[in-house]
């Protein structure tokens, strides 16, 4: 099986959601290499038996982590479940991270609909595309 490098992030009023979604296809994550802002990490570690790396909370720069791993390429499918009724105040770090998505062209479901068509889509191995030859070159310059 390949092993693609997949994030979950969910503000707060969606984390319930997150849990649930990511509890029902557990099968599906398991094996893949995680990752996750702090909070939403912690809640989905808690019901599940899923081992992620988390990085800070969302307010304290976690988006950016993860952005910094798009940006270089490294992730393969996001599931950022936000919440479009409540201002967040790292906005611009929300916005940031799905621009460099767009640039570089990462999958990213920003709803529950979009995360179930995308987790099924992962399961059958419709992901295979994105083994590019140099997607886990070290970026120049970077550590
Ligand atoms: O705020 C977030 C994403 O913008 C999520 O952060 P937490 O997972 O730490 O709550």
């Amino acid at each position: 099986m390949s092993v693609f490098h997949i994030a979950f992030i969910a503000h707060d009023r969606k984390k319930d959601e997150m849990v649930n979604f990511v509890t029902a296809y557990e099968h599906v994550f398991h094996g893949h290499q995680l990752y996750s802002t702090g909070t939403t990490g912690l809640r989905i570690m808690e019901q599940t038996e899923l081992n992620i790396h988390r990085f800070m909370s969302g307010p304290l720069g976690g988006d950016q982590q993860i952005g910094a791993l798009v940006a270089q390429n490294k992730l393969d499918l996001i599931i950022f479940l936000r919440d479009p009724l409540m201002a967040q105040p790292h906005e611009p770090d929300i916005t940031a991270l799905l621009r460099i998505c767009d640039v570089q062209g990462i999958p990213v479901a920003t709803n529950i609909a979009t995360a179930e068509i995308l987790v099924k889509a992962l399961d059958r191995g419709d992901f295979a595309w994105r083994e590019l030859p140099d997607k886990y070159k070290p970026v120049e310059g970077v550590e």
